[in-house]
């Protein structure tokens, strides 16, 4: 039997193993049957942290359909409530800095990459002004926060079809390693409504990663100046970035309830 906690940040929900002293083989098929919410446990995101040796722990992450992949930000988040304390966390997208503050944590989530090999796309182009469409959006933003997003700015999002276009643009050619599809709006000074569906997941309550690159994609375009608040279908994240800086995103992290399963029967 091993231990697990369901943990979520603003509803972006997460089965968490402590593989620090008992090793745990994930494979993708063994994820996804975890992460299923009618045979499996249930979670956007299985979540294993592990020791390392550059860090205070390792954090390895899988979504839903199993791929493993380089950032999740809710769930960043949610490690220093697991683990009891302020931690450095070894990721496949960097070392991240997580502090917990008063219901959740500030995390550095070190500085996007916004050049088009490194989102990546399949062939050179701007990635502030990109010139592609998907039916009424044009011309979206590309930007890698460890993960990789494109940003659509839409004037008003009431009439977008997310759980459509989400997929199409999530499986496109133009996107090697696929991506998380972010639609955003601009709705007050500093402030963006968000949407996002997530490249192995779906449409989520939230995501970090993705709230991160729809600030630093809207601060690019000018469309905000400052710390910005991006309210997503399950709350609201600040996030904060200066050209050439790291970003910084602080909200939510919440601990459900610790259980137990059998690893070996998933
Ligand atoms: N929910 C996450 C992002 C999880 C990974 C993402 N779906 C990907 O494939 O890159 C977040 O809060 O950032």
């Amino acid at each position: 039997m091993g231990r697990f906690s369901k943990m979520h940040g603003l509803g972006n929900d997460f089965v968490v193993i402590d593989a620090r002293e008992a090793t745990l083989d994930m494979t993708q098929a063994r994820a996804q049957a975890i992460a299923d919410r009618h045979a499996g446990i249930g979670c956007d995101q299985l979540i294993l942290i592990g020791q390392s040796d550059r860090a205070d722990v390792s954090m390895r992450i899988f979504n839903s359909d199993g791929s493993e992949v380089e950032a999740c930000g809710n769930a960043t988040r949610c490690v220093p409530l697991f683990v009891g304390r302020d931690v450095l966390i070894e990721t496949k997208a960097g070392l991240l800095d997580a502090k917990g503050v008063e219901g959740g944590a500030s995390v550095d989530m070190g500085q996007p990459r916004l050049e088009w090999d490194a989102i990546p796309l399949a062939y050179a182009m701007d990635t502030l002004a990109m010139p592609v469409s998907w039916e009424d959006l044009p011309a979206p933003v590309a930007v890698n926060v460890g993960n990789p997003h494109v940003i659509f700015f839409c004037d008003d999002m009431n009439g977008v079809n997310f759980e459509r276009l989400g997929p199409m643009i999530e499986t496109d050619p133009l996107f090697p390693a696929r991506v998380n599809v972010n639609f955003a709006q601009v709705v007050g000074e500093n402030h963006i409504r968000l949407i996002v569906w997530e490249r192995g997941a779906g449409l989520t309550r939230a995501c970090g990663t993705g709230a991160c690159a729809t600030a630093v994609a809207a601060v690019r375009r000018k469309l905000v100046s400052g710390p910005t608040r991006i309210t997503l279908p399950g709350g609201d994240l600040l996030i904060e970035w200066a050209p050439g800086g790291s970003i910084r995103m602080t909200g939510p992290a919440t601990h459900v309830f610790d259980g137990e399963a059998d690893w070996a029967r998933f």
